[in-house]
């Protein structure tokens, strides 16, 4: 944290000196004990020159108004720096700013393994000193492409691309395993032998605080669902092939398993794939709907039906496969994609695990895909806990703050403890991965994990509706001091509904636990 101004050069001046300067024309205003020359920027404010010349604004400070009409980041934008004309004698500003790598010091604005006064049994020194630097890099790199691209609809940079895996993240987004060993990690950092999954949990809740969902999606989050077929169940060579290329950044990858015609009912696809009389190669006719990073894709994984069942198959863009935009309700930097397959012809070696065994290719990629999920929507729901938090305490309504307010305070109430209460799941079931064996996890962790992907949006769609409520106007503007409820209210059913809707998952985890129910119980 730092405060807001860099201040050493600006001249000192007394408050008395600046209220002569009030008028259009010569207009001068004080933020945190800073003083602004607005004589010519009065003009272009994008709030009007009116609001300026109020009173109780020119010449004065305006510390409390300007805080509860701007995010604070504005002041750090380069073009107003040159405002700046001195500071009031004998003050300092006191509004903190988060600087890249800072921790927030807003209280729940972390998990608590991350709040100095709390303690943790889950976290190590390595899983702390890859969330520094990831931190670090997220703020820095990643996060101002974000904005921009999530504005823009244009996919992630290849600047940010090729960074991320440098770095390794791709491997590292993949999970714990043998493709992380003896691999440099954030540049050695931590060693790929030591990666558990606390350390993939950390690094999929610091990418969710990038606050640019769509961009989020199409940051390689199909490689993350699209590529585990081929890490588990391709054959060599094209196995390290296409690790190696996805890995390396020169390729993407995304899952096309839903349809038009089947959502979260996997084995009704219509897709299918024939095997060509020369009994090498296969035949891939049909659509695939909402297919994240779907656009900017080399390599397909796509489920098929086959002559006795599902079929999973990796489909390379070749002719006869086209992508198209899909208009979503977030940026189209996500890449979300219709695909059609005309008379696509794979070789055999492309068929990824078992002909007619495809459905547990896709089930044992389930389990990682919605845990990842939950780490992301439990992070966002914190995010915007944090937002609402700063909001209602800067924000002055009958000449109070807004946490002055009972109703308000019992909103934070139930959203503070939704988020704190799915962390705690969220950790506990990392805890079990860590001490699971992958079959193990899918016996016992389905139902668990489909609970709280359950729960954890169903809770996001709470804390959204409330942060709406709290932010008023502007949680449904796209720009300002709401900017990232608006986002989120707009974006959060999408983990809802991806990866399996919320009732589907629900009754999943139920039938799980009636299968266990042991024969002799009884009341
Ligand atoms: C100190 C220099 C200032 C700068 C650089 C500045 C800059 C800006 C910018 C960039 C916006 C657009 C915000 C957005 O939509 O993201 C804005 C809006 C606005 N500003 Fe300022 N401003 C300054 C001072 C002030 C002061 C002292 C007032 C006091 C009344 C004020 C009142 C407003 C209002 C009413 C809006 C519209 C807010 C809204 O749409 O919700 N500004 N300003």
């Amino acid at each position: 944290m730092a405060t807001q101004q860099q201040t050493t050069s600006l001249k000192a001046m007394k408050a008395d000196e600046v209220a002569k300067h009030n008028k259009e024309g010569d207009l001068w205003v004080i933020v945190d004990s800073i003083v602004y020359d607005l004589s010519k920027f009065g003009a272009m404010h994008p709030g009007g020159l009116g609001v300026l010349l109020d009173a109780e604004v020119a010449g004065q400070d305006a510390t409390t108004v300007f805080y509860g009409l701007h995010r604070s980041e504005i002041l750090q934008k380069p073009q107003y720096q040159r405002l700046k004309i001195g500071q009031i004698e004998g003050q300092s500003p006191k509004i903190q700013v988060m600087r890249p790598g800072d921790i927030s010091k807003v209280p729940y604005g972390e998990p608590t393994w991350l709040t100095p006064e709390f303690k943790s049994p889950y976290y190590s020194p390595s899983h702390r000193a890859l969330q520094k630097s990831m931190r670090t890099f997220i703020d820095e790199v990643i996060t101002p492409d974000a904005q921009a691209c999530e504005e823009s609809g244009k996919r992630a940079s290849k600047e940010v691309l090729s960074a991320m895996a440098k770095n390794g993240m791709n491997r590292m987004r993949l999970g714990p395993g043998k493709h992380l060993h003896g691999k440099e990690l954030m540049g050695g950092v931590v060693k790929g032998e030591e990666f558990d999954y606390f350390h993939e949990l950390m690094i999929n809740q610091e990418l969710a605080r990038i606050g640019a969902r769509g961009y989020g999606d199409g940051l390689n989050s199909g490689m993350v669902i699209g590529l585990p077929p081929i890490l588990n169940f391709a054959k060599e060579p094209l196995r390290s092939k296409v690790l190696e290329e996805v890995f390396s950044g020169e390729k993407s990858i995304c899952l096309a398993i839903s349809e038009a015609f089947a959502g979260s009912d996997v084995s009704g696809v219509r897709t299918t794939a024939t095997k060509n009389a020369d009994g090498k190669t296969w035949t891939i006719n049909g659509t695939k709907k909402w297919i994240t990073g779907g656009m900017h894709s080399d390599y397909f994984t796509v489920g098929c039906k086959t002559d006795g069942g599902l079929t999973v198959f990796l489909v390379p863009r070749i002719e006869g496969v086209e992508t198209k935009p899909i208009k979503t309700s977030y940026s189209p930097s996500a890449g979300t994609a219709y695909i059609t397959f005309d008379n696509v012809k794979v070789p055999a070696e492309n068929m990824l695990g078992p002909e007619d065994g495809g459905l547990l290719v896709i089930l044992s990629n389930f389990n990682h895909e919605r845990w990842v999920m939950c780490c992301a929507s439990a992070r966002s729901s914190r995010m915007v806990v944090e937002e609402c938090l700063k909001w209602a305490s800067q924000r002055y309504v009958f000449g109070k703050p807004l946490l002055a307010q009972a109703v308000i305070r019992q909103k934070f109430a139930h959203m503070i403890a939704k988020v704190e209460a799915t962390q705690a799941w969220l950790e506990n079931i990392t805890y079990q991965m860590n001490n699971m064996s992958y079959k193990e996890q899918s016996k016992n962790l389905a139902g668990q994990i489909a609970f709280l992907k359950m729960q954890s949006t169903r809770f996001a769609g709470e804390i959204a509706d409330d942060a709406v409520n709290i932010f008023g106007g502007r949680g449904l503007t796209k720009t300002g001091m709401g900017k990232q409820i608006e986002q989120f209210q707009r974006t959060q059913k999408f983990d809802a509904i991806l990866g399996g809707a919320e009732e589907v998952l629900g009754d999943l985890g139920v039938r799980q636990a009636m299968r266990k129910m042991p024969e002799g119980v009884r009341l």
